[in-house]
């Protein structure tokens, strides 16, 4: 299990000159985190990229994190036991940190199962700037969708330990926004991107 406290000694803090606020200024808005947490299939992947098309086209500058995406190069060492998915989320969470210092909108879509990892996250942003978006979907739609086939390998017991087959999925308690199913019917990608960026608006997000 890794911890957060540094291995090595005789290391120390270098400021720079310019800092996050000046950026913010050059950019006209506030660096954030917008981590989506959700099964697999939950639309993570499409809400990030329908969110950063969006600000993008509002001539804000935001940079998405996906999980599948980042496991082929930086995370390329880590599986799907627990103690993987823990530094998998502590890495993203320190990489989102980055960029939300450099006055990015970072959108981070991960199922981050565990409640207390994504509470780490949260706690490394020292301004409230991490916004926890729920794409609380049944289980029974996300294996319905099945994109990749992996629900179905999963229940074959080709997979084993699928989040929300054999392995936890632990929702949010206080999140700042829920999507959830309305009549049994998902939110339009548009409709969710919305939410979160009426969010983003309403919390001054989007001003420098
Ligand atoms: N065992 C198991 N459980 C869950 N998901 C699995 C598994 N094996 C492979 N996959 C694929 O990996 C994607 C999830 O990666 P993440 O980095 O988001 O997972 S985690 O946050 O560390 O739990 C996930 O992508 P999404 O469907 O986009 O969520 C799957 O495609
Ligand atoms: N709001 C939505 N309405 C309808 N279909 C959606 C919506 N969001 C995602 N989908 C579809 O559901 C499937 C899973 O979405 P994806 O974004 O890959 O989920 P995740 O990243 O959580 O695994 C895809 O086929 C996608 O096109």
């Amino acid at each position: 299990m890794s911890s957060t406290v540094p291995k090595s000694s005789n290391i120390f803090w270098h400021d720079c000159p310019v800092g996050k606020s000046d950026r913010q200024k050059l950019l006209k808005q506030k660096g954030c985190v917008v981590w989506i947490t959700g099964l697999s299939g939950s639309g993570k992947s499409t809400l990030a990229c329908t969110l950063g098309r969006e600000l993008h086209t509002r001539g804000k500058l935001a940079y998405v994190l996906d999980g599948d995406n980042l496991r082929h190069g930086l995370n390329k060492d880590l599986g799907f036991k627990a103690e993987d998915r823990v530094e998998n989320i502590r890495r993203v969470g320190e990489v989102a940190k980055l960029f939300a210092d450099a006055g990015l909108v970072c959108i981070a879509s991960l199922i981050s199962p565990y409640r207390r990892d994504r509470e780490s996250c949260r706690a490394m942003m020292s301004d409230n700037s991490f916004i926890e978006v729920f794409l609380n979907m049944s289980l029974e739609l996300c294996e319905a969708r099945d994109p990749k086939g992996l629900y179905k390998l999963a229940r074959a017991g080709k997979i084993k330990g699928f989040t929300g087959i054999d392995d936890p999925y632990e929702p949010p308690l206080n999140c700042e926004i829920e999507i959830k199913e309305v009549d049994g019917v998902c939110p339009s990608p548009s409709d969710m991107a919305g939410q979160v960026v009426t969010y983003l608006e309403e919390k001054g997000y989007l001003h420098e």
